[in-house]
């Protein structure tokens, strides 16, 4: 028997690119402190978002032995620095002026949790933007598309055109790493293709 797989997040994205890969699923709503610890490195912070966030879906469903709950966390990291998302259009802006004309990571975890069992994936990916002039800036800014995306940008939308060169997973940047997700699902029984 195939297991129960629970999508634990709120993210259109994470949704359309789970859908994509034909597995079906049922979205939880989770809530998970995402403060950075101190010291904590990009790498360790997003696989331990992606776990809590898998462990707090878990929890929610009280035992259901069947059940497998996925999780995910984005984060773009400059220099170490860990860039979330934008809280205000200062952030968003001094956000994007740092990351014109040169190049940044993109760290996004994918985490399995079931009754017993937790195990995580990080990929890491490398954007480079090409250099954005200030008007550009306030312009991408007042489309609105800054706000919920890590990094105060999203390369499946407006954004796509400062993306001079991508290394790694287009899926990952997204939100959710296609690739390692498919894997992952297939050590916990679960396949892709189920349905188109
Ligand atoms: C860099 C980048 C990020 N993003 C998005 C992916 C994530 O939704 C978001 C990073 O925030 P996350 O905290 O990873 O996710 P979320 O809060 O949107 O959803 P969840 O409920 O699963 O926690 O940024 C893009 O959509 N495009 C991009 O190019």
């Amino acid at each position: 028997m195939v297991a129960t797989l629970y999508l634990a997040s709120g993210s259109p994205r994470r949704r359309e690119l789970l859908t994509q890969i034909g597995v079906p699923f049922t979205t939880l709503a989770v809530t998970i402190d995402e403060t950075p610890l101190a010291d904590e490195t990009p790498a360790t912070y997003v696989e331990r978002l992606a776990r809590d966030k898998a462990a707090a879906g878990l929890a929610g469903l009280a035992g259901d032995r069947q059940a497998v709950v996925l999780g995910a966390d984005t984060t773009v990291a400059l220099d170490g620095r860990i860039l979330g998302k934008p809280g205000s259009r200062a952030e968003a802006l001094a956000m994007l002026r740092a990351l014109g004309g040169r190049g940044h990571e993109v760290l996004t975890a994918v985490a399995l949790a079931s009754a017993g069992r937790c195990e995580a994936r990080l990929v890491r990916s490398r954007v480079t933007f090409r250099p954005l002039a200030a008007a550009e800036t306030e312009a991408y800014w007042a489309t609105g598309e800054p706000l919920d995306k890590a990094g105060g940008y999203a390369i499946q939308g407006l954004a796509a055109v400062f993306v001079s060169h991508l290394e790694g997973s287009y899926s990952a940047v997204v939100g959710l790493p296609l690739c390692e997700t498919a894997q992952l699902l297939a050590e916990f029984g679960i396949p892709c293709w189920q349905r188109q």
